[in-house]
């Protein structure tokens, strides 16, 4: 089984899971990235069994509307039942890393009112330890050098992501050899630096309930 086939058994198998408990009020948080695709993907044969979405960035509201699931701005929603998203590694507190398409700032506030979190991903996406892919971190664009040299101060090696500009405007460093031995710890040290918007470790909020694919099929982890 493939790449693409592994994210698109875990899409299929999110859906199995949140079918039993849509009805025509539910609104769905949406992940950005090409696992959170096919999930997009997979919901649009639903459309009639619930009432629309909140999107995590912009790519995913045109990907929703595409395929003509109404997209709700989060501040007129009062309750998201569950919000399902990609990563970009995950632990086995499902803990995770976040943020590879630039989309974590949006995604990470998505995940935090929804009521649960479920996280789809194949298996290459599982690490004994966060930290071998790169920690992304939304920066304002004037803070872009203070931000670098603090992290540094963290033991992390910064990196501009050149070219990249997120749906809020503003720009992404990439932070290499981070320490994630406590996750939460460096999540909360870096949200604490001026010019910080949010960074890509979901420990905080980790997910709730975390669907790896593999070619022998798609294995649950809970919380
Ligand atoms: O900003 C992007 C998101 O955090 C994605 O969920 C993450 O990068 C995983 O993307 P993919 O499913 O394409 O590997």
């Amino acid at each position: 089984m493939n790449q693409d086939a592994m994210k698109k058994a875990v899409a299929e198998a999110a859906i199995a899971l949140i079918k039993p408990d849509l009805d025509a009020k539910t609104i769905i948080g949406v992940g950005t990235g090409s696992t959170a695709n096919f999930f997009i993907d997979a919901l649009a044969k639903l459309k009639m069994d619930f009432d629309g979405a909140v999107a995590s960035s912009e790519e995913t509201a045109r990907r929703l509307q595409h395929h003509g699931i109404p997209v709700y701005d989060l501040n007129n929603v009062a309750d998201l039942e569950v919000y399902v998203d990609g990563a970009d590694e995950a632990n086995e507190h499902l803990e995770l890393i976040k943020g590879g398409g630039a989309a974590l700032t949006r995604e990470k506030i998505v995940a935090a009112v929804a009521r649960r979190f479920i996280c789809i991903a194949d298996q290459s996406k599982r690490v004994s330890q966060l930290g071998a892919f790169p920690v992304p971190v939304e920066v304002i664009p004037m803070a872009r050098s203070h931000v670098a040299r603090q992290i540094v101060k963290l033991g992390g090696d910064p990196e501009y992501r050149e070219g990249v500009v997120t749906d809020n405007g503003n720009v992404i460093l990439d932070i290499y050899n981070m320490n994630l031995a406590n996750p939460i710890e460096i999540e909360r040290e870096m949200n604490q630096i001026v010019g910080v918007v949010a960074n890509g470790i979901f420990a905080q909020r980790p997910a709730d309930i975390l669907l790896l694919g593999s070619s022998e099929g798609v294995t649950t982890l809970r919380r």
